[in-house]
């Protein structure tokens, strides 16, 4: 048995030496202290090769000379910090004069090769150090979040990064967001996740679901109001609206502006008002949101109208009341009419997953990351849930979130059904609990009489 284990052990440490494929569990086994060593022995060399080192310092040549030294070599960024993860490896180095963090960004894809790693990617933390995340395998084929993320208030771990970090949904940082994707591309468990993410939280969800409610009314139980329909979220928004404004007139009471109030205590949104004076921040996750802005006759355009301007009021004001707008949809350009890009502008957040046509990239990243769009269309369709993230900063990643059926979606729902707050504006549009009763089967034509 012992000798089993002996060979055992040494096989799956050659097999990560020869560099054959590595599993997740190689990589938990093995590969984060191989993979330590590896870098630790090679990292002169490698980065030589990699052209990412300095001649030495006229000093350092001088004090050789001085004292009949052999020259001294160029020198690599110094390494701050060397740290294992689930995933991989992370390095903090420290740029020596004269090296720029886009000289290490440009090189990522030599150190991926040159160290036997799958991904390696780096980030400027401050100026002079940079961050290099590199990961043992793909991390984003099977996705498995870490049991233990940096949550907080109203931010939510929603799916992993190519690079092995967690991928949050913080609304307080960015308010509204934008998910586009084709169909079957993986939007709705994306949306899921969110939902599972926020049941925990003290948040008031609200749902508009166009698909006559089949993804969100089974998570109804956790959900304070929900719409199924055009005309019943024409109705919902306003009331939102209405809220909003309540919200706003709280906040000018609680102000109470007097020469001896420090500017810091000041209100202007819900986040600096006294816990128990605070309203429940309201997230609105619409689905499918073309259906909303689609018409075929006058009545319906001025639904339409009505639901683009509340959506978009919401989108510009709903931030200090604590309404945050999470909008899904195939696609989301001018050709749905007048309004639809100013509110699309409001939208910071942006997530594409596997999109047709450069066109629907465009309509995510082509006004604030447009080389995420070249990396959206390229998603494979096998690989559904994968997704490109970008925000105002220009910068993008590819994500995957884990996939959680609607069962587990549900069970969560229901297991912090008792969070769900009532919210007396939108009392209304509370959904009715309760099994449905039984829908129609649609009509099957009769097969015609042959002769
Ligand atoms: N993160 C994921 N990991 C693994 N499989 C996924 C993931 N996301 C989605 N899928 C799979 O892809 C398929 C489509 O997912 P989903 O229903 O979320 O797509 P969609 O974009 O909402 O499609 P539609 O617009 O037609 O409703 C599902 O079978 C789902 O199991």
């Amino acid at each position: 048995m012992t000798w089993f284990m002996v060979a055992l052990v040494v096989v799956v440490a050659a097999a990560g030496l020869l560099r054959w494929r590595r599993p997740a569990w190689y990589w938990l086994t093995f590969g984060a202290s191989l993979a330590m060593l590896r870098v630790l022995v090679r990292y002169g060399s490698v980065m030589d090769a990699c052209g990412l080192t300095v001649p030495p310092s006229r000093w350092r040549l001088a004090v050789a000379r001085a004292t009949n030294r052999p020259v001294p070599g160029p020198r690599a960024p110094r390494i701050l910090r060397i740290r294992p993860t689930r995933t991989g490896l992370v390095l903090r180095l420290g740029l020596r004069p004269g090296q720029d963090a886009f000289d290490v960004a440009a090189s990522c894809d030599r150190l991926r090769h040159s160290f036997a790693m799958y991904g390696v990617t780096s980030r400027e933390l401050r100026s002079g150090v940079v961050e290099v995340r590199m990961t043992g395998y793909d991390v984003l084929k099977r996705v498995q979040m870490p049991a233990s993320t940096d949550a907080g208030p109203m931010r939510v771990p929603v799916a992993l990064r190519e690079d092995g970090s967690v991928h949050y949904r913080d609304y307080r940082a960015v308010p509204h967001a934008l998910t586009l994707g084709a169909t079957e591309s993986g939007k709705s468990v994306y949306q899921r996740n969110l939902v599972a993410g926020l049941a925990p939280l003290d948040v008031a969800l609200v749902g508009i679901d166009c698909k006559q409610g089949v993804e969100l009314f089974p998570l109804a139980r956790r959900f304070s109001a929900l719409a199924d329909n055009p005309d019943a979220a024409a109705d919902l928004l306003d009331a939102l609206v209405a809220h909003m404004e309540d919200v706003y007139q709280l906040i000018r009471a609680e102000q109470r502006i007097t020469a001896d109030v420090p500017d810091a205590e000041i209100a202007a949104d819900i986040w600096s008002l006294p816990a128990k004076l605070r309203p429940v921040p309201v997230v609105v996750l619409v689905d499918e949101v073309a259906e909303l802005a689609l018409y075929a006759s006058k009545e319906e355009e001025k639904r339409r109208d009505r639901i683009i301007t509340a959506l978009a009021r919401l989108a510009q004001l709903g931030r200090a009341a604590g309404i945050y707008l999470e909008i899904c949809g195939q696609r989301f350009g001018s050709e749905l009419g007048k309004g639809i890009t100013m509110l699309r502008a409001q939208l910071t957040g942006r997530t594409a997953h596997r999109v047709n046509d450069e066109s629907s990239a465009n309509m995510a990243f082509g006004d604030i990351a447009p080389d995420a769009v070249l990396a959206a269309i390229q998603i494979p369709t096998d690989m559904p849930g994968v997704a490109i993230t970008g925000d105002s900063t220009g910068g993008w990643a590819r994500i995957r979130a884990p996939h959680t059926s609607l069962r587990q979606a549900v069970n969560t729902c229901n297991r912090h059904a008792n969070r769900t707050p009532d919210l007396p504006a939108l009392a209304p549009f509370r959904p009715v609990l309760g099994i449905p009763a039984p829908a129609d089967a649609p009509a099957v034509e009769s097969i015609p009489a042959t002769a």
